[in-house]
């Protein structure tokens, strides 16, 4: 029998067993995602056509693997149960914060990002700090489950928080005057900015606040992170992900 060394020989060893193992013999990758962040994932609620930058990944990372991409819906606000229950990962967007590390993994973050305003072009000048924005009678609109509902939670207090559950259609409602702003992520007000010319997006370049995008992975399993950690680095240096982004981020 081997020496009994204590719990070393085990924790060594790691885990025998793994997600990875588990998708190739189902023969996909089950990847959760919300559909509703462009440039990073979109479900066109016409055709059911998913695309952004992170759903492009993951189809190169099935493909890499060598078996088939499975998308699964989900929503900011159930994202952290469905992960690894009805799916091995969560791409889209997502930040990393310390809040989810305790409850999951993620892989090495992908790009930096921060909360910035977004608001019709003539309110530019009204909306540069926070102070100018948590004021009575100004109306931010968030959406809710995310990191920019905790924001405008933590940081609103005189302004009203108008929750709208359809992020896919928030920015009309900026358009049409329903409420003066959003502050959300600097990538996502740059690239609404210019599908919607009567919105601006506030010093994108200097955004209230720092954060990371990264993918999610279920708490635990050492032997799929690092794989996922490999193929990420392997993709975002051989080009793979900037031909991806080129279309979305010119
Ligand atoms: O929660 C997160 O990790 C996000 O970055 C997603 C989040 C959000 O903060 O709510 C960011 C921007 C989009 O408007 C939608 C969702």
């Amino acid at each position: 029998a081997p020496a009994d060394t204590g719990s070393r020989v085990e924790l060594a060893g790691g885990p025998a067993e793994s997600r990875l193992d588990a998708i190739k013999d189902r023969g996909s990758v089950q990847v959760c995602s919300t559909g509703d962040y462009r440039p990073f994932t979109y479900l066109d609620p016409e055709t059911g056509e998913w695309s952004g930058i992170d759903l492009d990944m993951a189809g190169d990372m099935a493909k890499r693997l060598g078996v088939d991409l499975e998308i699964v819906e989900t929503t900011w606000s159930n994202l952290m149960d469905d992960l690894g229950k009805r799916c091995d990962l969560a791409v889209g967007g997502v930040s990393i914060t310390l809040e989810r590390a305790e409850q999951a993994f993620f892989t090495e973050a992908i790009l930096q990002d921060g909360k910035t305003p977004i608001t019709r072009c003539e309110n530019v000048d009204k909306f540069q700090t926070l102070e100018q924005i948590d004021q009575p009678g100004v109306r931010a609109i968030v959406n809710p489950g995310g990191t920019n509902e905790e924001f405008a939670d933590t940081n609103l207090k005189q302004a009203t928080i108008v929750r709208h559950p359809d992020n896919n259609t928030i920015f009309e409602e900026i358009v049409a005057g329903n409420a003066d702003l959003m502050i959300t992520d600097a990538a996502e007000t740059k690239w609404q900015a210019n599908e919607h010319p009567e919105l601006c997006s506030v010093h994108p370049e200097e955004p209230f606040t720092f954060s990371e995008k990264a993918y999610l992975l279920p708490r635990g399993d050492v032997i799929f992170q690092q794989w996922v950690d490999q193929w990420l680095n392997i993709a975002r240096n051989d080009g793979t992900y900037d031909r991806f982004a080129e279309p979305w981020l010119g």
